[in-house]
């Protein structure tokens, strides 16, 4: 009898083990941790920890840092459970971290393959791991999720994300940087690679065994075929008929990716899917101009144990915009119109913060939290946006400026909401984009977006024009009466994502190195760090042995420096430290002495091929842009190549973009879709650049820490 009764428990114990895990699904009882992506499966991103607070912020400081071993961008929200913090870092690596001393107690390097960062838009960032039964899953660039053991780093168990036999469009160029979420058992996880030719899908996978359990396609099949997928019913039923049965899309896969917002609700037993931007983005080339194209620029809702749809809400029907609803997705209870309301509160890239009824997907309101124009307004019954003709480029055949531009009215960098305050804070910014339509025929590597990818003239008048419409600016958001409360003004966009407290504090990181506290009922500053990097990540909060912590990654990068290149310094001057950063009250620690010289100008050759160069202009702009900056002036991540030793000679620059010399950093090789006459074109290019613009650099650096000053910024 005894050992039948020990049986069973043991049983029964492993069987809860599977679906539960009380650390997480009731982290509102323990403070002190930080357990899931938004801490609360509600993503609040609220930390109600309260010893750091208005009054005590002037004894705020450095505890510890510790050094990253990859300098590009770091996106990650750290986890802490427990005393002990896992932090992920670029190239898809996970620290595990005495949270009070700083003490590294393991590392696990996911060895992503270098020529993998070529295909995807954004780099090779990483946005977190999840954390249930004392294991750490993290999701990495080449598209594997792995479970470690959150003890030692060991792994558990490793599976291909990626069906090889499913109907994914003919590119498939994905690649997967969100974090991993999990509910009831289940780790839940999408991928990215819209912009050159994915078809959406989100995968569940059993925690303890990576069985796969379910998985949800959020474009149609081509054929209109069953995938044998969850997905199947709403694809045939619902979303095939809204797309043109001819358009590209049919080769690209459609788009549609899930690479950021995935978010179960406990409440409505519902997971909400944050869907992206069609691809090619050209909807004309996409979808021959027909239908609303679902479910790309939507919010669905799947069931967690089984994937099956429930409803889907379309914040942007007829994508041409990458306005993706990939961002953050909140829960929350609110009182609207004197009626109790359990509403999911989000704000897509498209500009408007939308309010919608969790259980039903009922659409309740809407309005914009940055100046838009593709919409006139969202219609107040259906939620549909009253498009303006003219942003429909794609169908107009006429270039279109956007507000928001394709990086949105707010990107990855996540929001916070202070149930405390009622505010929801929102790292908004402002970057037009000119859409003009290129419908070229897709390629195998290399974005295909159906539109030109000529960037800015270097003409100082325009580059000036340009850089004034840039600016970023928190933004304290009432969602019960949807609209700004009060606002922060920062230097320029791109900057992190926020963390509310029960201090009455806002934590921010900036564009421009500086990390600061704000008064989260006013926006008044009161604590200003100087972190010596650009920083684009959301900070934390968590509490050991009675002291609370802040933690944030610092490390510039993300899509915004490596496209855009020079123009998203103005920012702020920073050159990329990545770190991450613990503060305290009456912290002792300090960071090394300051390097902010970033890339030195190196005399180039002085002769070019002027013809050549013309020619590899729109040979780098279509293949070396997104990466090394527009018109080859670097944002600050990687290479400026005007000053690489490679440019010098015609052989080495065969070798590093030919035939893959740097495949290890990162560098594809592109023999397989440039000649060694195209290659030759973008070295002269580079050289002509090169010439065009070092005196002035170099005149910018005469100073005597030999940092560019001032307007040279951004020249
Ligand atoms: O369409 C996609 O599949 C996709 C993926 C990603 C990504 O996974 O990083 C981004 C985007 N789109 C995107 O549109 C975007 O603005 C963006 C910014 C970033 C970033 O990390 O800096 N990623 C992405
Ligand atoms: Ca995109």
């Amino acid at each position: 009898m005894v050992v039948i009764l020990t049986l069973s428990a043991t049983h029964l114990s492993q069987s809860q083990a599977a679906t539960d895990d009380p650390l997480v699904t009731q982290a509102e009882e323990s403070p002190q941790n930080w357990p899931a992506h938004g801490r609360t499966y509600n993503e609040h991103r609220y930390s109600p920890l309260n010893q750091i607070n208005t009054e005590t912020i002037g004894r705020l400081k450095l505890a510890w840092s510790s050094n990253f071993d990859t300098n590009r961008g770091q996106e990650g929200t750290p986890l802490v459970v427990n005393g002990i913090l896992y932090a992920t870092t670029n190239w898809s690596k996970v620290r595990a971290y005495d949270g009070a001393s700083g003490k590294l107690l393991w590392s696990y390097d996911s060895q992503v393959p270098g020529p993998s960062a070529v295909r995807g838009c954004c780099d090779t960032v990483n946005r977190g791991a999840a954390y249930w039964n004392d294991k750490i899953f993290v999701g990495t660039f080449d598209n594997r999720l792995i479970a470690l053991d959150a003890k030692t780093g060991h792994k558990i168990w490793e599976v291909d994300t990626i069906p090889k036999d499913a109907w994914l469009g003919d590119i498939r160029s994905y690649i997967t940087d969100g974090a991993p979420r999990v509910a009831k058992g289940i780790v839940m996880i999408g991928n990215g690679g819209a912009e050159f030719g994915v078809r959406g899908f989100v995968s569940g996978f059993d925690a303890e065994t990576g069985a796969l359990k379910w998985r949800f396609y959020t474009t149609p099949n081509r054929s209109n075929q069953p995938d044998h997928a969850a997905s199947d019913a709403p694809l045939m039923t619902i979303a095939y008929r809204t797309w043109g049965p001819h358009g590209a899309w049919i080769h690209s896969g459609g788009g549609g990716t899930v690479w950021d917002s995935i978010v179960y609700d406990p409440q409505t037993d519902l997971v909400y899917l944050g869907v992206g931007n069609g691809s090619p983005w050209n909807y004309k080339q996409r979808s021959d101009g027909i239908g609303d194209n679902l479910f790309l620029g939507s919010i669905v809702a799947i069931r967690p144990e089984t994937g099956e749809y429930v409803w889907h809400f379309q914040e942007t029907p007829q994508d041409q915009w990458d306005y993706t609803s990939t961002q953050h997705i909140m829960t929350a209870d609110l009182e609207i119109n004197g009626k109790k309301r359990h509403v999911l509160l989000h704000a897509p890239k498209n500009g408007f913060f939308y309010i919608v009824d969790a259980q039903t997907g009922e659409f309740i309101s809407a309005r914009n939290y940055v100046p838009v124009n593709w919409a006139k307004e969202i219609d107040p019954v259906t939620g549909r946006p009253n498009i303006v003709p003219d942003a429909l480029y794609s169908l107009t055949g006429k270039p279109w400026a956007g507000l928001p531009g394709d990086l949105g009215g707010h990107n990855f960098a996540a929001m916070s909401y202070s149930a405390q305050t009622g505010l929801v804070y929102i790292p908004a910014q402002q970057i037009p984009m000119v859409f003009t339509p290129d419908a070229h025929p897709l390629k195998h590597k290399g974005l295909n977006l159906g539109i030109s990818m000529q960037g800015l003239p270097d003409d100082p008048a325009i580059r000036d024009g340009f850089l004034k419409t840039l600016t970023g600016w928190l933004i304290a958001w009432d969602p019960k009466q949807q609209k700004e409360i009060f606002r922060v003004d920062h230097r320029g966009p791109w900057n992190g994502g926020l963390l509310s407290t029960g201090g009455n504090l806002i934590f921010q990181g900036l564009a421009n190195g500086e990390f600061h506290a704000y008064d989260a009922r006013n926006g008044a500053d009161l604590f200003n760090f100087n972190a010596q990097s650009g920083i684009i990540a959301p900070p934390i909060s968590y509490e050991v042995n009675g002291k609370q912590y802040i933690a944030v990654e610092t490390g510039w990068g993300g899509i915004y420096p490596l496209l855009m290149g020079r123009t998203a310094l103005s920012s702020g001057w920073t050159v990329n430290h990545s770190r991450l950063l613990v503060f305290a009250l009456d912290g002792t620690a300090e960071l090394p002495p300051q390097n902010d010289r970033g890339m030195i100008p190196v005399k180039p050759p002085e002769q070019f091929d002027a013809q050549q160069a013309a020619a590899g202009y729109q040979l780098y702009e279509t293949f070396c842009q997104v990466c090394h900056g527009d018109n080859a002036l670097s944002g600050g991540v990687l290479p400026d190549l005007r000053w690489s030793g490679a440019i010098h000679h015609l052989a080495g620059f065969q070798n590093v973009v030919g035939r893959g010399a740097l495949t290890a950093y990162g560098m594809a090789r592109f023999d397989d879709i440039l000649s060694r006459q195209d290659i030759e074109k973008i070295r002269q290019f580079l050289i002509k650049r090169a010439n065009e613009t070092y005196a002035r650099e170099v005149a910018a650096r005469a100073n005597p820490q030999n940092i560019p000053q001032g307007r040279a910024i951004t020249e």
